[in-house]
């Protein structure tokens, strides 16, 4: 295993978190724009990950999102669609609009208490299946009992298994009890190869936070400036509000920039958050995805 993570300051300067994350509440209304609220639903990984969704969910999901632009013209679609695994083909077979990428959970998720085996064959079919990009989680017992090498080993081995697909890893911060832990969990999921570095699984409390995200978006920071290599960022669980996402793009433009802030670097995941945009943007109550 490398222990080139270990090369990074690991203690996270909380003053500077807290404080950046006071300054960008209070400065959220000042940014309730057309142009904001429109970036905020492009960047969206619509999420459907409920465990009685049916396989026509997928259908639907992937109907939708193909129809949006003759029911919206002129608004700039979500990034991605977000489904369990087995409902990832229909999404596929339903999906005409070729932007949009098809994300899955997988590796056992929400919990990532499996072998490592089961979750490489997990997220091996799900890209087989039509998967864009997996989200996984890191095994949080793993990480918490401090055995970080097999935490670090089992990332880089589903990113090897998923071919040229993107790998997104869920830190779930919720469970995870200091700043410092946070930050020590993004280094390792980055420097074992993931492509993303996700919050939460929207499955567990607390879920995303405007704290956790300054943590990781400093940790990405970092990861660029050693490697050159950009990581992208998701906050997801519990955003719904415009104002909840207007928070993480502050947060992502204050520390990151401007050059993050897009599908490529940059998703929302969420189930609730699309049409609350969108009445927003269209200033009419909407009920779409
Ligand atoms: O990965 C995305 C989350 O599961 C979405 O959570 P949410 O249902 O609270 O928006």
């Amino acid at each position: 295993m490398s222990e080139s993570y270990l090369n990074y300051e690991l203690k996270v300067n909380e003053n500077e978190v807290n404080s950046l994350v006071a300054d960008v509440k209070h400065s959220i209304s000042q940014h309730r724009t057309d142009a904001n609220f429109r970036k905020c639903l492009s960047l969206i990984d619509l999420t459907s990950l409920n465990a009685n969704d049916p396989i026509g969910k997928g259908a639907e999901m992937g109907a939708k999102v193909s129809n949006f632009s003759s029911h919206f013209p002129g608004i700039q679609n979500v990034a991605a669609i977000c489904v369990y695994p087995p409902l990832v083909k229909a999404v596929r077979d339903n999906l005409s609009d070729k932007a949009v990428k098809i994300a899955a959970v997988g590796a056992g998720f929400p919990s990532s208490q499996t072998f490592i085996e089961v979750k490489e064959l997990e997220c091996k079919r799900t890209v087989e299946a039509g998967a864009d990009e997996i989200d996984i989680v890191i095994s949080l017992g793993t990480f918490l009992s401090g055995d970080h090498k097999t935490v670090y080993n089992e990332i880089a081995a589903i990113k090897k298994n998923i071919g040229n697909a993107h790998l997104k890893v869920i830190l779930e911060t919720g469970a995870l009890p200091t700043y410092d832990s946070i930050r020590l969990a993004s280094l390792i999921s980055m420097e074992a190869g993931c492509d993303f570095i996700k919050t939460s699984t929207g499955k567990m409390e607390p879920a995303a936070t405007l704290e956790a995200a300054a943590i990781m978006c400093l940790s990405i920071k970092d990861y660029y400036n050693k490697h050159k290599i950009k990581i992208g960022f998701k906050p997801a669980g519990g955003i719904v509000t415009p104002d909840d996402a207007l928070g993480y793009l502050l947060v992502v433009e204050r520390i990151l920039g401007d050059e993050w802030t897009n599908p490529e670097l940059f998703r929302l995941g969420a189930s609730r958050l699309a049409n609350n945009l969108l009445s927003e943007i269209t200033g009419k109550v909407v009920n779409y995805y």
